[in-house]
């Protein structure tokens, strides 16, 4: 059997739910089946399929009989069980007609944060490509909540594409691409062809979800274009209702905004990846202007003296969030001082703590080879 993780051609496929439900909130099918026709069509050139798709949460309201989007947790989690049963018939019955079998798979945050966890679920999509079905992947909403879901499903996709080793990752969005502002405000925004980095300038362009039933925004695409350049796997942001669309950005045509780093720089290693993607933090610490600036453009550790807090409760060997002077999230990585340590030693030089807390002689707090900067 063919080993997925050296094959070329995987790709990995993310639906909002706003391009997934017809006008009435029902999952629809001409739109389903005809992605599910460019997926059949892409394997039968030798390309592996997953998609990720949201949707459950909008379909069962549909099925539900609710009109507007519950605010409250179980309220929603109701509706993802429903939507999600809705959903996967849809996808079932679309594939079948293509003689391609479907699996379905919910996946949370917590599942992928232990390292065993990740590589059985990567196994598993592995062998499911392997065996020729595709992978069906969304949120498992019934039983996840605030604290370990993944955000949204832009992110999810993008750990499913770095996990797989994805050669691309295409989200199929209610536009064309990212612009240079939100378009619903801002009538003179132009499409933006190609990002190389992810930066400021760049974040600042992407807004929140413009539907009802969208989630994330264009900024949840730009956060998740960030790890995919880390990773080395170009993403593509495009309308996923332009005519098979899918298709053909997977075979080349330029649609929409491509993000891919340029070429020839080294990529993460898949360890970083996944503490910095999978991995749950279990707290924050804030760094000084000074360090922020030597781990962004140099990718330096991060030392005590450039750290000026530290927020929530962490023990040695968990993973952090690292939080710039300006309050952005750059990075992810497992902290050798718990945050009780932090409290001791921010702003101090290391040959300083070593006089008091000599078992750290020399520790930064984060190493660089443990930081994954987004
Ligand atoms: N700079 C931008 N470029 C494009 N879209 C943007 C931008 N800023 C905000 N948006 C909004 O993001 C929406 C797409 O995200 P979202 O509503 O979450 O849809 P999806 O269901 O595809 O994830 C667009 O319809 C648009 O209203
Ligand atoms: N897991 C949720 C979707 C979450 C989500 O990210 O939605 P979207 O912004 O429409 O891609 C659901 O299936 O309803």
């Amino acid at each position: 059997m063919e080993d997925i993780f050296e094959a070329p051609n995987v790709v990995v496929v993310k639906v909002g739910s706003s391009t997934l439900v017809d006008e009435s909130g029902r999952p629809d099918r001409t739109f389903i089946g005809s992605l599910c026709d460019q997926a059949a069509d892409l394997q039968e050139r030798g390309y592996h399929v997953v998609i990720v798709s949201s949707g459950a949460v909008a379909a069962g309201m549909e099925r539900l009989g609710l009109y507007a989007r519950p605010t409250d947790m179980p309220g929603r989690q109701a509706c993802a069980a429903a939507g999600q049963a809705a959903l996967t018939e849809v996808y079932a019955e679309q594939l079948a007609r293509r003689g391609v079998p479907c699996g379905q798979v919910l996946l949370t945050r917590r599942d992928l944060t232990d390292r065993e966890g990740y590589l059985n679920a990567r196994n598993t999509l592995g062998r499911m490509l392997e065996l020729g079905a595709v992978p069906v992947v969304n949120e498992n909403d019934t039983v996840s909540f605030t604290e370990i879901n993944f955000g949204d499903n832009d992110m999810l996709g993008a750990i499913v594409a770095a996990m797989l080793n994805a050669d691309l990752y295409v989200i199929l969005s209610d536009i064309d691409g990212l612009y240079t502002a939100n378009p619903a405000h801002d009538p003179t925004a132009r499409l933006v062809l190609r990002v190389e980095e992810v930066t400021p300038k760049i974040s600042a362009m992407a807004g929140g979800a413009g539907s009802a039933v969208g989630t994330g925004g264009m900024a949840s695409k730009v956060r998740a274009a960030r790890a995919m350049i880390a990773a080395g796997v170009p993403m593509v942001v495009c309308r996923g209702r332009e005519r098979d669309s899918f298709r053909r950005v997977v075979e080349g045509e330029r649609l929409g905004t491509r993000f891919e780093g340029p070429a020839g720089v080294q990529h993460e290693s898949a360890r970083k990846l996944w503490i910095g993607l999978a991995e749950m933090p279990r707290g924050s610490v804030l760094l000084d202007a000074g360090a922020s600036r030597a781990i962004l453009e140099r990718g330096a550790s991060v030392l005590p003296v450039g750290v000026t807090s530290a927020e929530g409760r962490f023990s040695t060997g968990d993973v952090v969030n690292v939080v710039s002077a300006e309050g952005a999230l750059i990075g992810r990585g497992i902290t050798r001082y718990s945050s009780e340590d932090i409290g001791r030693v921010h702003g101090l030089r290391l040959d300083v703590i070593a006089r008091f807390m000599p078992e750290k002689d020399g520790q930064p707090v984060i190493h660089r080879d443990e930081l994954l900067v987004f």
